[in-house]
């Protein structure tokens, strides 16, 4: 059916009073072309399924989520429904001759099978989070495929479709496309944009006869990462410079990570309407008290600090820090962690500090510290080494503790029994080891205090990760570290200041905040009477002083 020249735009028009105007619905349903742009409001459709004549489509920058509306628009040859915020692809029965669909700028993570969109002559999916381009094979029309600026590291069954132009390009956030694997067989691909990835191996393409153009921009930079020692590229000399930035985009120091987080996080304290904090201020004399287990994941410093905060309910509280995973089976929102969405994380801009691990992102606010400050309670938190370097910027002066794994085996086999890791995470977790050791190594007063769990049963260790005895003597370590003030377990090397004492107000003993009346007394019995009551002494002895 040819488009004719019937076109509504309707601008601001809110499609809730069109429900109820008659005039302005029959004008409606017999047009074809349907314009709703810019609205920027969350926007029901589903009024838009009396207008089944409809063969255009648009509704970019708005705020919608569902297109199921769709389905009742059997003309449909155009829809575009970029910026928005469709999670769902293609959440519609399939229109016989839709041609052309724009999804860019949404949040789509998954294709699915189109086999039954068999029209399809083009499709734009660019800004979005697809990690993988699959179920197109049906599609023997597709000519133009955009999926730029997404997470695809894998690219399957597209050899039977009759692409001309392909773009790729920016698929290097996070994940990284790194092969051309997948491409081999477009025949009739005259254009291929595969610019800012990390190939490193173009195997296959001379057999692409119809191949024109083909743009490899800024993929160079990964290759003089993969091959450090080159001195000429492309007839050019390397320069340090260029070798610098390309380790530190794609394999950057973690000093040089937790540089920008703060640097980023600083922009983002710019831009946001301004906290008058009280509690936890800076002061010459008794900075907040803080403290923060390190060590790599699993090692069992969040165990720790929860029993460590049952155990000392009256001097501390646990932090809790944002994050976009999905909660473990047993987890509590608000109290293991702050569980939101992609958005969400974004919406709340500015951060102490924040990390990405493991494809996740984990942020520490002011407010979660602010909260446990509040109530008169020193907070402890966890967090990986990025963390404790971004915060050492901040103008928090915690007392920072490593928990380190000594039997490499041993750790791994514990990490297996949590039956939450994937092989290639539980790598990732012990290679950590090495990492928090040199540096414990080369950075001398770093950690405040080094705990080594040995971890001799993995069984035992998964059941009770802190015996009686264990916890004594870690919370004895703790107590020191945080009360008796800045005694570095190493030595420094002649020559060498340790880092922490560069910071300002440094080398004074920090305090507890007075407790509050109302906060009952740690009771007879509880494990560890003997450390609270000189706990409680030097919080007397410092509040009265
Ligand atoms: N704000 C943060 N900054 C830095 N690292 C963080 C932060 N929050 C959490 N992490 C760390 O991210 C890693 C992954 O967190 P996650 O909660 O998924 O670990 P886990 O599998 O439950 O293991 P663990 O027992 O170490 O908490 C952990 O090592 C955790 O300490």
């Amino acid at each position: 059916m040819e488009s004719n020249s019937v076109t509504a735009f309707i601008g601001m028009y809110s499609l809730s009073s069109a429900k109820n105007d008659e005039q302005y619905n029959s004008l409606l349903s017999s047009c074809d072309c349907l314009l709703l742009y810019y609205l920027h409001i969350v926007l029901d459709i589903s009024v838009l399924s009396n207008y089944v004549h409809l063969q255009k489509l648009e509704l970019s920058n708005n705020r919608i989520t569902d297109l199921s509306c769709v389905s009742h628009m059997p003309f449909l040859v155009i829809l575009d429904v970029s910026h928005n915020e469709i999670s769902d692809f293609f959440g519609f029965d399939p229109p016989k001759n839709l041609k052309e669909v724009n999804f860019s700028y949404n949040i789509l993570t998954q294709m699915k099978d189109m086999s039954a969109y068999e029209a399809l002559v083009k499709l734009e999916l660019d800004h979005n989070r697809l990690k993988r381009i699959h179920g197109l094979e049906k599609c023997c029309k597709l000519t133009y495929l955009s999926v730029a600026h997404n997470t695809i590291t894998s690219i399957c069954s597209l050899d039977d479709v009759p692409l001309k132009d392909l773009n790729l390009d920016n698929n290097n956030r996070g994940n990284h496309l790194t092969s051309t694997e997948g491409l081999e067989n477009l025949k009739r691909i005259h254009t291929l944009d595969l610019s800012v990835n990390r190939i490193s191996s173009l195997a296959g393409l001379n057999n692409l006869h119809l191949l024109g153009s083909i743009n490899l921009e800024r993929n160079q930079k990964y290759l003089l990462f993969l091959i450090q020692h080159l001195t000429l590229l492309d007839q050019e000399k390397v320069t340090i410079e260029e070798k610098v930035l390309s380790i530190n985009k794609y394999d950057p120091p973690l000093d040089v990570v937790a540089a920008r987080d703060h640097m980023t996080q600083l922009m983002y304290q710019l831009m946001q309407p301004q906290h008058l904090y009280d509690t936890t201020l800076p002061s010459a004399d008794a900075p907040y008290p803080m403290l923060v287990l390190t060590g790599p994941q699993g090692c069992g410093k969040r165990e720790m600090a929860h029993r460590l905060c049952e155990d000392f309910e009256d001097f501390f509280a646990y932090g809790s820090v944002h994050t976009t995973r999905e909660p473990y089976f047993g987890e509590v929102n608000g109290s293991d962690y702050h569980f939101v969405s992609e958005e969400e994380f974004e919406l709340l801009g500015a951060f102490l500090q924040t990390v990405q691990y493991g494809g996740h992102k984990y942020g520490l606010s002011r407010d979660a510290i602010e909260d446990v400050a509040r109530e008169g309670l020193a907070c402890c938190v966890q967090m990986e080494l990025e963390g404790v370097l971004s915060l050492k910027k901040s103008i928090f002066e915690p007392r920072y503790i490593l928990l380190i794994p000594t039997i490499a085996e041993n750790y791994k086999a514990m990490l297996r029994s949590r039956n939450l890791y994937t092989d290639a995470q539980i790598e990732a977790a012990l290679s950590r080891i090495e990492l928090y050791d040199n540096f414990n190594r080369e950075r001398p007063g770093f950690f405040n205090n080094v705990i080594r769990c040995g971890t001799p049963n993995p069984e035992l260790f998964r059941r009770e990760p802190f015996s009686h005895h264990n916890l004594i003597s870690i919370s004895f370590l703790i107590m020191v570290a945080l009360f008796i003030g800045d005694k570095q377990p190493h030595q420094a090397p002649a020559g060498i200041t340790p880092l922490s004492d560069r910071r300002p107000g440094s080398g004074i003993k920090p305090v507890l905040p007075p407790i509050p009346p109302e906060r009952k007394t740690p009771q007879v019995g509880s494990p560890l009477p003997s450390l609270s009551r000189r706990h409680r002494r030097h919080v007397q002895a410092s509040t009265q002083g």
